[in-house]
């Protein structure tokens, strides 16, 4: 879970580009019977679709049955006992709680290699696998395609247990269609994350089915391998894929362990154990009976939270909780192409975002509004400008201007204040939006959505108050500054005359 999610940006469909074309012998006809999913939406304009079918594998979020299935097979299969237990909580619907005390800098779970998924496991369907690998398929699309080729033959898979103790529809926007993300979260940038990630997945599908699905359909019939299993795979990837460090950043599925729920309270997370041979966590706080056992995901904001994993932290509870910030150059600064050019030559668009914390503003963010409110005389410097905002130079030395720092703070200022009004419009907008829905289930959902919609909008807009209070205040500083030098030159012109 912790940084993985980050990775598939760059893992997904770049890495499709350099596929090579080969070509295979025939290969032996698959005898598993397979669960066939009908996928009956468009793969081409998949961020607009507003129908996906259910997966007739996994469970349903809260499921207990099928999770004491799994913690049953667990012990058979080589877990060691465990100081927990997967029961319903309060914080993630299910989730493992503490058996016995638990003492602050325990090492917990052992789940040994052998009970890992990885992209070394072996498959049921070996000449899937082998096709895989012949086309040097990254870890995150072969994790996905391994995944739905094992849940597809259901018991015949040695995973099945634990597939069926997966949720069927994991919580994060890559199950919201297009007009659920801009309906509820238009004032905030997660919606273009969501945009993103969106088109990826159904990129890298399009990319697998024209480059070798379509090529072995006994192996990869369009039934079970489609967009609707890619997304529940990618889903169940984007909530529950760790990175191990020891095991040279391994990405891996580690059963067990991926029934913790994260808690911006704790920082300890994953790893594999040389000395125990096994993925441990090392507790950094003690725990009750009977209480909830939290690891942390990482440092990511509620929106990046929102975006793999479908949950919104409580108000105020995330420290390392940002809302980024988009600025843009004026088109009608008479520099606006000489800036540009500035920009583009260190990768940067006319348009950039940059996260703003409770604590503050990145130093980029501040060269970016140097950039946009410099006058003509100032050319000289646009480079060095650009450069900085795009934190291409290794350097954390502070650009400053003074003759323009009041125009870049007040920059700064109008930028925050317009995302700020975009998110009061959708919070007063909020208790009368149209929910515009047919039958209770539906119902249901909107109004979740849009609950976790009003509480990713209050974090970041609180976020953009807090910079907004800054900002003035600094701004106030340096007029009142600027009127006290005046009027002492003003006082030492008068004496002098
Ligand atoms: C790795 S799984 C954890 C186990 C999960 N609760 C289950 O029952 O399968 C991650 C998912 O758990 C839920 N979750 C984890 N931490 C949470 C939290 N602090 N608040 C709400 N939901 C959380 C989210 O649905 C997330 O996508």
């Amino acid at each position: 879970m912790a940084e993985a999610s980050r990775v598939l940006q760059t893992a997904l469909v770049s890495n499709f580009n350099s596929f090579q074309r080969t070509h295979f012998s025939q290969l032996n006809p698959v005898s598993f019977r397979r669960n066939p999913v009908h996928c009956s939406v468009s793969t081409s304009e998949n961020t607009k679709t507003t129908v996906t079918q259910t997966i007739p594998w996994g469970c349903e979020m809260d499921s207990s049955e099928n999770a004491s299935a799994l913690q049953k097979w667990l012990s058979q299969s080589g877990l060691p006992p465990q100081k927990m237990a997967i029961e319903k909580v309060n914080v993630g619907e299910r989730g493992l709680v503490a058996l016995k005390n638990i003492r602050k800098g325990e090492k917990l779970l052992f789940v040994p290699p052998t009970l890992v998924i990885s992209a070394e496991s072996e498959w049921s369907i070996a000449e899937a696998g082998k096709v895989l690998k012949q086309n040097s398929v990254p870890d995150w699309p072969f994790l996905a395609t391994y995944l739905i080729s094992e849940a597809s033959i259901m018991e015949s898979s040695r995973w099945s247990n634990y597939i069926s103790a997966l949720p069927r529809q994991p919580y994060s926007l890559l199950y919201w269609t297009r007009e659920e993300l801009d309906r509820y979260l238009e004032a905030s940038q997660i919606r273009e994350r969501a945009i993103e990630r969106i088109t990826n997945v159904v990129g890298t599908y399009n990319d697998l089915r024209l480059r070798i699905f379509s090529k072995y359909p006994d192996l990869f019939p369009e039934e079970v391998f489609n967009l609707d299993t890619f997304k529940w795979s990618f889903g169940i990837l984007f909530s529950r894929l760790v990175r191990l460090p020891s095991m040279g950043d391994k990405f891996a599925l580690v059963p067990w362990a991926d029934m913790m729920n994260h808690s911006c309270e704790v920082e300890t997370f994953l790893d594999y154990d040389k000395s125990s041979q096994g993925v441990v966590f090392t507790t950094d706080r003690p725990y009750q009976p009977g209480e909830q056992v939290f690891i942390s995901y990482g440092k990511k904001s509620n929106g990046e939270l929102l975006l793999s994993y479908g949950f919104v932290p409580k108000e105020g509870t995330n420290p390392g909780d940002s809302v980024e910030l988009s600025v843009s150059l004026s088109k009608s600064d008479e520099c606006y192409k000489q800036k540009l050019e500035a920009l583009r030559k260190h990768g940067l668009q006319a348009s950039q975002c940059y996260p703003i914390r409770v604590t503050g503003w990145p130093l980029e963010l501040m060269a970016y509004a140097y950039l946009a409110v410099s006058p003509p005389s100032m050319s000289g410097q646009f480079e060095e400008m650009a450069a900085a905002a795009s934190n291409k130079i290794n350097t954390n030395k502070e650009l400053r201007y003074p003759d323009i720092e009041e125009e870049a703070l007040q920059f700064i200022l109008d930028s925050c204040e317009s995302s700020i009004s975009k998110y009061n419009k959708f919070l007063q907008q909020s208790g009368s939006l149209d929910l515009d829905v047919t039958s209770p289930k539906q119902l249901n959902r909107r109004l979740f959505l849009k609950q976790l919609a009003v509480d990713l909008c209050t974090s970041e807009r609180r976020i953009l108050f807090r910079a907004q209070y800054i900002l003035r205040r600094r701004l106030r500083d340096i007029r009142s500054g600027e009127l006290k030098g005046l009027k002492l030159f003003t006082g030492l012109r008068n004496f002098f005359k």
